[in-house]
């Protein structure tokens, strides 16, 4: 029950999964470009993954070390976290609540095993999957990034074949995309997008 004083209600986050590789980041990014106004807000994750070439402590990942994130943890402060290829990631209740106090969407870039428990917390949010149109693409665009060592991407595209089939899973996404045509696929995410949220995103 929601009384007159109370503030307004933040708008449901967005979970965007889908295999290390897809066009996750690519998406976000193009997607807050369509969208200059800040209707979007990015939910910075923690990982104690070193920082790639260009990537900014506090803007891509909250950069952090296994020690401090296990006491982080242990304290209650992850809404979800979990260990992919051999690092540590996590999603904080604060870097959620911070852009929800701005009134944004919060985007939320996390993998298959974080979105299982972000499922099972209290954040109310929508899901969406982003599909390679093939493996091999995948492994195309996993090279052509060219910021992982071959043993990353091969643990990458084997991590792959399950997250694909929890991913295209009958119920388990509200909404798939196949990422083929990068510009097609915006546009697939911005409709996804306008009937999740009408009244935010008018004649944009
Ligand atoms: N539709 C597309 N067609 C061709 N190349 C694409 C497409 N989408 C993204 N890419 C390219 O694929 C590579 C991987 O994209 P990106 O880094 O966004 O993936 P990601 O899903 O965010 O990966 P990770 O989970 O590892 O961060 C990048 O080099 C990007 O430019």
């Amino acid at each position: 029950m929601t009384n007159e004083g109370d503030p307004p209600k933040p708008p449901r986050p967005v979970v965007i999964c889908g295999p290390s590789g897809v066009g996750k980041g690519t998406l976000i990014e193009l997607l807050q470009k369509q969208f200059p106004d800040g209707k979007f807000g990015f939910s910075v994750s923690h990982t104690t993954r070193k920082p790639r070439e260009g990537e900014v402590d506090g803007v891509h990942y909250h950069f952090s070390t296994v020690e401090d994130m296990r006491k982080e943890i242990e304290d209650g402060k992850f809404i979800e976290y979990a260990e992919v290829h051999g690092n540590y990631y996590g999603t904080s209740i604060t870097s959620v609540e911070s852009v929800q106090g701005k009134n944004q969407i919060c985007l939320l870039d996390i993998d298959i095993q974080g979105a299982q428990k972000v499922k099972k917390s209290s954040l109310d949010a929508h899901y969406l999957f982003v599909a390679p149109p093939s493996m091999e693409e995948l492994e195309t665009r996993l090279r052509g990034r060219g910021t992982e060592k071959e043993d990353a991407i091969q643990r990458r595209l084997s991590n792959a074949r399950g997250e694909l089939e929890y991913g295209l899973g009958q119920g388990n996404f509200d909404a798939v995309l196949v990422n083929n045509d990068l510009d097609r696929t915006l546009q697939e995410m911005v409709g996804k997008f306008r009937g999740w949220f009408p009244e935010l995103l008018l004649g944009k």
